[in-house]
């Protein structure tokens, strides 16, 4: 079944309890949180203060947290101990991925691998084993609200197709760019796990009904 994972990224921070609690009301189980250093992209986001901060107002959610930064390794422990489930680091940014997994794993949260765009998927083909997710990046990483890149199906199917062959659970979430004339088809792809910012939160006071109603077309996958 495929899960929507609604990105904080999007949201009105001075309504963020609000916010999470429609998007809980809505049936979701996992937030995404998206975390900038204005050195692996431009922006800055924010750090394990809003990390504690929603795990304290969903406290069942499951929290994924995508560290866009550049030394995933000097903080991934403070993300966790705020209370994050999983952690996607960039590959990009870290040569020696495979152990910054295992520490990750060490730590008691699921590891996952984040890959830009321009990264060929055959880059993840010694860690797939170990990764709880592979997240798909479907825009380049940074932004919110942006379109999705042409051909970025072809990269889910195509990973889809590798982690099958190898009789892998590694599920695969997108993330950027996705919207409702996408969603199905994406998930129809292979994406299990599919995080949406402005979709969501740019739905204000209609984001339970907003939830409800993507969370069900993508459900059957
Ligand atoms: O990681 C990122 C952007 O770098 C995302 O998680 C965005 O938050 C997605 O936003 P939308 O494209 O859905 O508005
Ligand atoms: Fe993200």
């Amino acid at each position: 079944m495929a899960l929507l994972a609604p990105s904080i990224l999007s949201c009105d921070f001075s309504r963020l309890k609000e916010q999470l609690l429609m998007a809980q009301e809505g049936g979701v189980e996992v937030i995404h949180i998206d975390v900038m250093d204005g050195h692996f992209v431009p922006n800055i986001t924010f750090g394990t203060l809003i990390v504690e901060a929603v795990r304290k107002i969903l406290p069942k959610a499951f929290l994924d947290v995508h560290l866009m930064i550049q030394n995933p390794q000097d903080c991934y422990l403070d993300f966790i101990h705020a209370g994050a489930d999983n952690i996607s680091f960039h590959l990009e940014v870290v040569p020696d991925f495979d152990f910054l997994i295992n520490l990750i794993l060490k730590a008691g949260a699921k590891a996952s691998l984040a890959v830009a765009p321009g990264t060929p998927v055959h880059m993840l083909d010694q860690i797939l084993p170990k990764l709880y997710m592979v997240l798909l990046m479907t825009v380049n990483p940074g932004f919110g609200g942006q379109k999705i890149i042409p051909g970025m199906d072809q990269k889910i199917i195509q990973l889809k197709k590798k982690i099958k062959l190898r009789g892998l659970n590694t599920l695969i979430e997108i993330d950027g760019g996705i919207h409702e004339n996408n969603i199905e088809y994406l998930a129809s792809c292979g994406a299990s796990i599919i995080a949406a910012g402005s979709l969501i939160f740019s739905q204000e006071d209609k984001i339970t009904q907003k939830v409800r109603e993507i969370s069900d077309k993508i459900k059957r996958f």
